[in-house]
């Protein structure tokens, strides 16, 4: 079953040691999850995605399982406004916001102000220099994801892994996850490099748990999970 506990306060998104499993469309696969140990899951509400969760009515049985087998519910979204996502956000029983669209910070703060609940914010990185700080007070973390490819017609989940020792160059305060073309087989190594970051909060896979693009894979689920919860033990023992 899924690990840690949910945040005391509603308002902030506590991040350590996480486990996200993003883009789950089905019962069984959120069920694989919460047995695996994962600790939130994301689903995508972004219409061009292959994880595309559908209607508001489509989503909340997902949303609503996934909360009743104690993981940590996360709507990933891509260029709306505040207005529509103050409505997801009263219509679904979210943990968090994960902001995927490249949001400016003045937007950020808006939608923040405006949905209530704590804001993941996606950062698509290539080189160093996209790592910059934080300058995001709406924001609970930070996602540093690898940049989509040339002409992508959705910003993540392309399985694409970036040159994680680039971490190195973040001097923000926010807690952060490491995404991009993580698999079970990469994930121990991911976590060594990014563990060494004081605030490196755990790790979030999409591509690399599915059997073709948007269709996850139970044995990968678990493997993925498996190896990441102990590369973390081992990169903090108590
Ligand atoms: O996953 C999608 O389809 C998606 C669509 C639009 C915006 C973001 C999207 N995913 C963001 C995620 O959080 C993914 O888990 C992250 O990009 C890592 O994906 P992957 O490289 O496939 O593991």
């Amino acid at each position: 079953m899924a690990q840690s506990s949910p945040p005391s306060d509603p308002n902030r998104l506590v991040l350590s040691g996480e486990i996200k499993i993003c883009g789950l469309r089905s019962i069984d696969m959120i069920e694989t999850a919460a047995q695996a140990g994962a600790s939130l899951a994301g689903f995508v509400f972004v219409p061009a995605s292959p994880r595309y969760v559908g209607s508001l009515a489509e989503a909340k049985p997902l949303v609503d399982a996934a909360k009743a087998l104690g993981l940590r519910a996360v709507a990933l979204v891509a260029g709306q406004g505040p207005d529509a996502l103050a409505s997801l956000a009263q219509a679904l029983p979210l943990d968090a916001l994960q902001l995927h669209g490249a949001e400016e910070p003045a937007l950020v703060e808006a939608i923040g102000a405006a949905v209530h609940i704590p804001i993941l914010a996606a950062r698509a990185v290539s080189t160093a220099r996209d790592i910059g700080d934080d300058v995001l007070p709406r924001a609970d973390g930070l996602l540093f994801d690898a940049k989509p490819p040339e002409g992508a017609r959705y910003q993540g989940g392309h399985g694409t892994p970036f040159d994680w020792s680039v971490l190195a160059a973040y001097r923000g305060s926010l807690p952060f996850l490491l995404a991009g073309g993580l698999t079970p087989e990469n994930v121990t190594q991911a976590i060594r490099v990014a563990a060494s970051h004081p605030q490196f909060a755990g790790v979030d896979v999409s591509s690399g748990v599915e059997a073709e693009k948007g269709q996850k894979d139970p044995a990968k689920i678990v493997a993925f999970v498996e190896r990441a919860r102990a590369a973390m033990r081992d990169a903090r023992p108590l």
